[in-house]
């Protein structure tokens, strides 16, 4: 420490040295100018003194452990070797200055600095004064008056040193007391007020009392002081049964019974059964001798950020709408399913499973209904499952469900069951909805070997079951996956073009097998497809089938045929009859004698301009069922005719039943005439058979004059093929038409 003057000065004036108080202290030492005039000669004998008595005085001091400790630091020894060498020169000089008075105070001062005790000091001076004496004697030769003012003004030079000294050592010490209780006082103010909860142990007692607590640790742990001082932090027994009833303290006390320092969280349950959590940060103090006397305990509340945090992984692991569990989550459930699967020999079943219909759900009843939905089907879903199984939303109406622990050939029962699950009806917002869904499964291990495989092989499953009829379930097979994608493309593309009904429809002539005349033709739909071209109607109308797109479908080509029939009109062209093929599923809607009335009323055509082609199979399906259909629209003056007849169940029994007046000889028949007796023969028959029931025949597929000829031998009334013609669009085939 620099021992400055301004430092200095400040001590005089904190220390009340006033030039009066100076006074008053010579005045009580009662040092006169007599005592003045002994100065020289007892600054010189201390001179010499200190010359002969150095290294005796520094080993004397070397003598004592404290004083020793002290001076084996090299910096303490030559800052007292100054302060004394400094210290005696102005002593014999006494001028009671500034600078004397400040230089006794710098005295008082290193030693309360380096924490000499007052003792060492006055026996240093002892030391000084018992080799000063004689150097007096020798300086008075033998004049005793002369020795003993000498020694009274010495002594009292020194009385008024060693006071003015140990004022100042007394003073400093007393300093650095109110110093150190000032900081006590604000260390303990500020344990007080802290926001964090502090608590100590004492380790050396037995069984670890706590002997301090603040404030916030009563308000964290919900305990008193009172109730927390004493108590013990180790347990009687191995068993660790709470020492206390309170769940925080207990936690505490399991964190230091085992020794735990750094920082530990705890979490528990409190008495209003709410979770906390709570960061434990343990220091252990030591005592002199390396020994763990205390452990301070900091406890930090985060339960709020905890639950935070948890609300935070929640959200990212859970669909917001029906609260289950979402794709990140099945993510990381499914990876340890299968390493569970792989440990136990088990299997793992992903369940893939879409809503049937769901969009047409939600788009009449509204989203909020779709919405509801989705939860209850995904209560229903966690009903029926084990505790172990997980079911999960991917979005939309996908659910995963994820069957773990599996037997081998156990999913198919898990999929029947979530089935019949959804089978009972749901009540929406006071309606009744019956819905069905479509799974597809994948397994663990046999069919994939990683989460995103093992889930695009259920969603290939799923798809396949959908088109295999919804309301059931596929496991997965190889090469389902490209064949479903495939096929799933298509369908949402053939959605929107149904949507934009970006659909031509396309005319095929049929023509009297006599005359040559066009006294028909077939309306064929054609779609070009934006990426692949053209697709044939053979391929996506099983599609729209299976989808229930083909009642659109169909729709729009009836509204599409009269309307150009009409515009046909409009040209002044004499009009023929025009067919139109009708689904199976258009049939049994129960809606096409509304649809058909309606068309024909609004364009204001004779009915009999329309003809339906209704395929064998769709009518042998039913026949009781369709007859009257069919009689209703034979009233309304529609034609009918059966078409790709010969492939389906060939009964002229039953069609005697119902009002046909077309029969169409199916393609494959007419494709073998000349070449395959069987189907010559056949072609032969059906005419004559139609004939006798008074039906027309119209043979479809004729490409070759051979079979052309074959057909107008056996009296086929009408034919139609690409020997004539392909299926053109409107206007080609009005230039066709107009040339026949
Ligand atoms: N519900 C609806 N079904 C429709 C509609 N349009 C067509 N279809 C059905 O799709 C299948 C395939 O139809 P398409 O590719 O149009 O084939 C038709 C003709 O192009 C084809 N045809 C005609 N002449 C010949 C020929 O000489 N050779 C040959 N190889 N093919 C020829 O035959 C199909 C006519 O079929 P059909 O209806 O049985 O008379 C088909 O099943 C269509 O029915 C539609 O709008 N709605």
């Amino acid at each position: 420490m620099q021992f400055d003057r301004e430092r200095l000065d400040a001590l005089m004036q904190a220390m009340g040295l006033t030039p009066t108080e100076i006074e008053e202290r010579l005045a009580f030492l009662r040092i006169t100018e007599s005592d003045l005039n002994a100065r020289d000669v007892i600054e010189s004998a201390l001179d010499s003194a200190w010359i002969r008595n150095e290294p005796e005085f520094y080993g004397h001091l070397f003598r004592f452990r404290e004083t020793k400790d002290k001076l084996l630091d090299v910096d303490n020894l030559n800052r007292l070797n100054e302060a004394h060498r400094d210290y005696f020169k102005a002593l014999g000089t006494a001028t009671f200055s500034r600078d004397y008075i400040q230089g006794r105070l710098r005295v008082g001062w290193i030693h309360r600095q380096i924490e000499l005790e007052p003792k060492w000091y006055l026996g240093a001076f002892s030391f000084v004064f018992e080799h000063t004496l004689p150097e007096i004697w020798n300086r008075c030769q033998g004049d005793r008056d002369a020795v003993l003012a000498s020694i009274a003004t010495f002594y009292k030079l020194i009385q008024f040193d060693i006071t003015l000294a140990l004022d100042t050592y007394f003073f400093v010490e007393q300093q650095s007391t109110r110093r150190a209780e000032d900081q006590r006082a604000l260390a303990h103010h500020a344990l007080e007020s802290s926001i964090n909860g502090v608590f100590m142990v004492d380790m050396r007692e037995p069984r670890c009392p706590i002997t301090y607590v603040n404030p916030a640790f009563e308000r964290i742990t919900g305990m008193t002081d009172q109730s927390a001082l004493g108590l013990p932090c180790v347990f009687e027994s191995p068993d660790q049964k709470p020492l206390t009833d309170n769940p925080t303290l207990f936690e505490v006390q399991k964190a230091i019974q085992a020794g735990r320092d750094g920082l530990t969280l705890l979490n528990g349950v409190d008495h209003e059964g709410q979770p906390f959590w709570i960061e434990l940060f343990l220091s252990p103090l030591q005592g002199d001798h390396g020994e763990v006397t205390h452990q301070v305990g900091i406890l930090h509340d985060v339960t709020k950020n905890k639950q935070a945090e948890h609300q935070l992984k929640y959200q990212a692991t859970h669909d917001a709408l029906t609260r289950i569990p979402n794709r990140s989550y099945l993510d990381s459930a499914l990876g340890r399913a299968m390493q569970a699967a792989d440990r136990d020999r088990k299997e793992v079943a992903v369940l893939f499973l879409d809503l049937d219909r769901f969009k047409v759900i939600n788009d009449s009843l509204g989203h909020s209904s779709g919405d509801e939905l989705l939860r209850q089907v995904a209560k229903r879903l966690q009903s029926c499952l084990r505790e172990q199984d997980l079911v999960s939303r991917l979005g939309g109406d996908e659910f995963v469900i994820l069957a773990t622990q599996l037997e081998a050939n156990t999913a198919q029962y898990v999929a029947e069951k979530i089935l019949v699950t959804l089978e009972p009806p749901f009540e929406i917002f006071g309606q009744t909805l019956y819905i069905s869904s479509s799974i597809g499964i994948s397994l663990y291990p046999n069919d994939g070997a990683d989460q995103d495989e093992l889930l695009a092989f259920a969603d290939a499953a799923m798809y396949s079951a959908k088109t295999a009829g919804r309301n059931t379930f596929r496991f997965y097979a190889s090469g389902m996956n490209a064949a479903v994608r495939e096929e799933l493309e298509l369908e949402n593309d053939l959605r929107e073009a149904v949507e934009r009904e970006s659909f031509e429809l396309y005319y095929q002539p049929k023509l009297d097998t006599v005359s040559g005349r066009m006294v028909g033709m077939e309306a064929l739909i054609r779609w070009h497809h934006p990426r692949r071209g053209w697709v044939s109607p053979a391929e996506f109308i099983p599609l729209a089938e299976s989808t229930g797109l083909i009642v659109r479908i169909d729709t729009w080509v009836l509204e599409e045929a009269v309307r150009q029939l009409s515009a046909w009109k409009k040209l002044g062209q004499a009009l023929v009859p025009i067919a139109v093929n009708v689904s199976a599923r258009e049939f049994a809607s129960g809606n096409v004698l509304a649809r058909i009335e309606q068309l024909i009323g609004r364009s204001g055509l004779p009915a009999d301009l329309l003809e339906l082609e209704i395929t064998e199979t769709t009518l042998m399906q039913d026949v009781d069922g369709t007859a009257p259909l069919l009689s209703a629209l034979k009233k309304l003056g529609v034609g009918l005719a059966v078409d790709d007849f010969g492939t389906g169940y060939s009964s002229l029994n039953y069609l005697k039943r119902l009002p046909i007046e077309v029969l169409k000889i199916d393609q494959s028949f007419v494709s073998d005439i000349g070449t395959d007796e069987d189907d010559t023969t056949i072609v032969s028959a059906v005419i004559a058979l139609a004939h006798s029931l008074r039906m027309k025949v119209v043979a479809e597929g004729v490409e070759t004059e051979a079979q052309a000829a074959f057909l107008k031998e056996q009296g086929c009334d009408m034919s139609q093929g690409y020997l004539y013609s392909r299926p053109l669009p409107a206007d080609e085939l009005l230039a066709f038409w107009r040339r026949r």
